[in-house]
């Protein structure tokens, strides 16, 4: 085993420490850190009651792993399981002796013994009444059985490891990554699910408020021929990792990726539909990523086992990194360009370090400036006033819009192939919008409406994605939820908003997400563009329902028609054939002439060569006949090309047989040999 050096004290940031000034006496101001911050307003992050937090752990450390996993370009196998600790078993692992309780009295959960004859009684009338129902055959309503109270201490604890095959994580930079809040290798601008450099941090702070248990963390990259392993907690006050151990140990095979894991305070009961929703529309969303989900308690049948499989090795563009919009920067943002570009004078300066700024086109820009400012000159010599100059002109210049390029959305085969495997609907159509941009950030949004399908329910299914996350909180106030409900004129499309189980998925991708929150929940209904490429992608996808439900329409009437003259023969042939019979009696008894046409068939009638059945047959073919050239003459009209298609997907083999791969952009095809 090699050792990379382990330290019991805190790592102390060398550089960009800051000082702070010594208080006079009677001055009553204090500092707060940023993990201070956050661990007192943690609900802001997303960690708002133990159940949330077991979810929101969870979720941070999903998205980290499939960040990883992405940025090189690797499938994503992410393997998440929460492992549930009984009381004592924390105790134990915390060097905790069990302790009997003496004095009952003192508990929340004492009961008096009238107060628990009281609750028993109660809980035997509930059980009467069920089993009453029951046989009566009454559906039964949701009548909770009182439970016997629980205390108000009385915690659940949880490991959650997470297990990835990404890039792994340099060994020395470990420790800062996981204690340090607000430091991350995200805050390019860049298409990824994390951004604050918050979320590992968020979970290592309430695993210190609720279990005081530190984080684990092993890691290993490509070319690294040991593996990382680093224990450690959050120094609150100061904001700085607390290491306890942090070493280099032997590899023995090639595993590249991280291990994270975190003991936490939970609730698993109040959040388990939350955390397997929010797997399933990952996998939904994230189809060329393998999933594992294991929920491991000492009840067995508690356990839970998922492993949602890839579904297809297509993976979207990995996203680049783009640079700033010149029409976007603020004056904070230009002093921090200036510090950091490589560039000598302001003409390259404005042409490398924004997007869509040609040479030539720098060049007026300066010209416009002023007579102070020249392309020569020294970009890091420029004073506050010039800089100031220099943004109030990149507001008001015209630029292109920046392009989507360095975007990577989820693409509409993969949205399709989620929605297909998620919902099985009856129909479903998909959207991908061109890039547009707010604030000079490019953004795409895609969009899929289903109807029908299983376990939907009547009227709107939101789901919702951003940069490829599933948002799962605060529904209402997001744009989608609020575009979908208020601005679709659903009956314009033939859908019927109510009684209609329609399912619209709407994903949006963009260098910055606009989230409300650090907690990464949902987007505000006040961008207006946001707002409008939505409404638009939803509509894109009810055009294209519309014509579908229209032929299904027609092809239904159609069906209709021949049914009622079908279900018309017998009695229609009946009456034909007594008026004939009838006319041939006429005709034999010379009571009425008829023309030599008719005397032919009533000749064919008297000698049953023409029955009621031959009349019945006939009919029945000519309603045959005439059902084929309406729907050949509609085929027609509306032209081959428009006949109903859909679409084919085959799920990968899962054989390790010998196998041909044919991959496209479009579609990947295996071929046993
Ligand atoms: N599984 C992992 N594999 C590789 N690197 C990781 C992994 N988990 C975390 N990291 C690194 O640690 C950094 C901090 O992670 P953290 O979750 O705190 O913030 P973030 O993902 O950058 O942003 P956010 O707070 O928005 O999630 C990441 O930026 C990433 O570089």
């Amino acid at each position: 085993m090699e050792t990379g050096g382990s330290s019991e004290s805190p790592t102390e940031p060398k550089k960009g420490k800051a000082k702070i000034p010594r208080k006079s006496k009677e001055s009553i101001l204090k500092q707060k850190s940023p993990a201070e911050f956050f661990a007192e307003n943690k609900n802001i992050a997303g960690f708002d009651n133990p159940g949330k937090c077991l979810y929101t752990t969870v979720r941070e450390l999903v998205e980290n792993s499939l960040d990883s996993a992405e940025s090189i370009s690797e499938l994503p196998v992410v393997e998440v399981t929460i492992e549930e600790i009984e009381k004592s078993k924390f105790n134990s692992m915390i060097g905790l002796v069990d302790r009997e309780r003496v004095d009952e009295q003192l508990y929340d959960d004492y009961e008096t013994d009238k107060a628990r004859e009281k609750r028993l009684a109660k809980e035997a009338r509930v059980q009467e009444i069920q089993a009453k129902n029951a046989a009566l055959g009454k559906k039964l309503k949701e009548t909770p059985v009182p439970k016997g109270i629980k205390a108000r201490g009385e915690a659940s604890f949880y490991k959650v490891t997470c297990k990835d095959n990404g890039k792994g994580m340099p060994h020395d930079d470990i420790p800062n990554m996981f204690g340090r809040v607000l430091s991350g290798t995200k805050y390019g601008l860049k298409q990824t699910r994390g951004k604050f450099g918050l979320g590992a941090k968020m979970a290592l702070i309430w695993s210190k408020m609720s279990t005081g248990l530190p984080i684990e963390i092993s890691s290993s990259m490509r070319n690294q021929s040991y593996i990382s392993f680093c224990r450690l907690d959050i120094d609150i006050n100061k904001n700085i990792p607390h290491v306890h151990l942090h070493e280099k140990r032997e590899k023995k095979d090639h595993w590249r990726g991280a291990v994270i894991q975190v003991v936490i305070e939970g609730n698993w009961t109040t959040y388990r539909s939350k955390i397997l929703h929010y797997m399933r529309q990952m996998a939904v969303i994230t189809p060329y990523a393998q999933f594992l989900f294991k929920f491991i308690s000492d009840a067995p049948d508690k356990n839970v086992s998922i492993r949602f499989a890839r579904r297809t090795d297509v993976m979207p563009p990995v996203p680049f990194e783009t640079k700033y919009h010149p029409s976007s920067v603020d004056l904070l943002l230009i002093k921090r360009l200036i510090t950091e570009t490589s560039k000598q004078n302001l003409l390259q300066f404005l042409q490398h370090e924004f997007v869509n700024i040609s040479k030539s086109y720098a060049e007026r820009l300066i010209g416009e400036m002023g007579p102070e400012f020249n392309p020569k000159m020294a970009v890091k010599s420029l004073k506050s006033q010039q800089i100031v100059r220099i943004r109030q002109l990149l507001r008001q210049a015209k630029f292109d819009d920046p392009s989507g390029d360095c975007l990577s959305p989820a693409g509409e085969y993969n949205l399709r192939l989620g929605i297909i495997k998620e919902l099985q609907p009856d129909m479903v159509a998909t959207f991908s919008g061109s890039a547009q941009v707010f604030e000079g950030h490019p953004f795409i949004v895609e969009a899929g409406v289903s109807l029908g399908g299983k376990d939907v329910k009547q009227g709107l299914n939101i789901f919702r994605f951003a940069n490829r996350i599933p948002l799962l909180f605060e529904q209402g106030a997001d744009v989608v939820t609020r575009t979908a409900f208020k601005r679709i004129n659903w009956s314009s499309y033939k859908i019927n908003q109510m009684q209609d189980k329609i399912g619209v998925f709407v994903s949006i991708v963009s260098t910055k997400i606009p989230f409300k929150g650090t907690g990464k929940e949902y987007i505000g209904d006040d961008i207006t563009e946001i707002a409008s490429a939505v409404k638009n992608a939803i509509q894109q996808c009810c055009i294209q329902l519309k014509s579908k439900i229209v032929k299904k329409m027609q092809a239904r009437e159609q069906q209709e028609r021949k049914r009622n003259l079908s279900k018309y023969i017998p009695d229609a042939t009946c009456a034909v054939h007594n008026v004939l019979k009838e006319m041939a009696q006429l005709h034999a008894s010379k009571k009425n002439r008829y023309g030599d046409e008719d005397v032919e068939l009533l000749g064919k009638v008297s000698a049953s060569l023409i029955t009621k059945e031959t009349l019945i047959d006939k009919l029945a073919k000519h309603v045959e006949q005439v059902d084929y050239e309406m729907a050949l003459e509609y085929a027609t009209q509306s032209g081959v090309s428009e006949e109903p298609k859909e679409a084919l997907y085959m799920p990968p083999l899962e054989a390790e047989k010998e196998m041909i791969t044919l991959q496209s952009p479009f579609f990947v095809f295996r071929v046993l040999q």
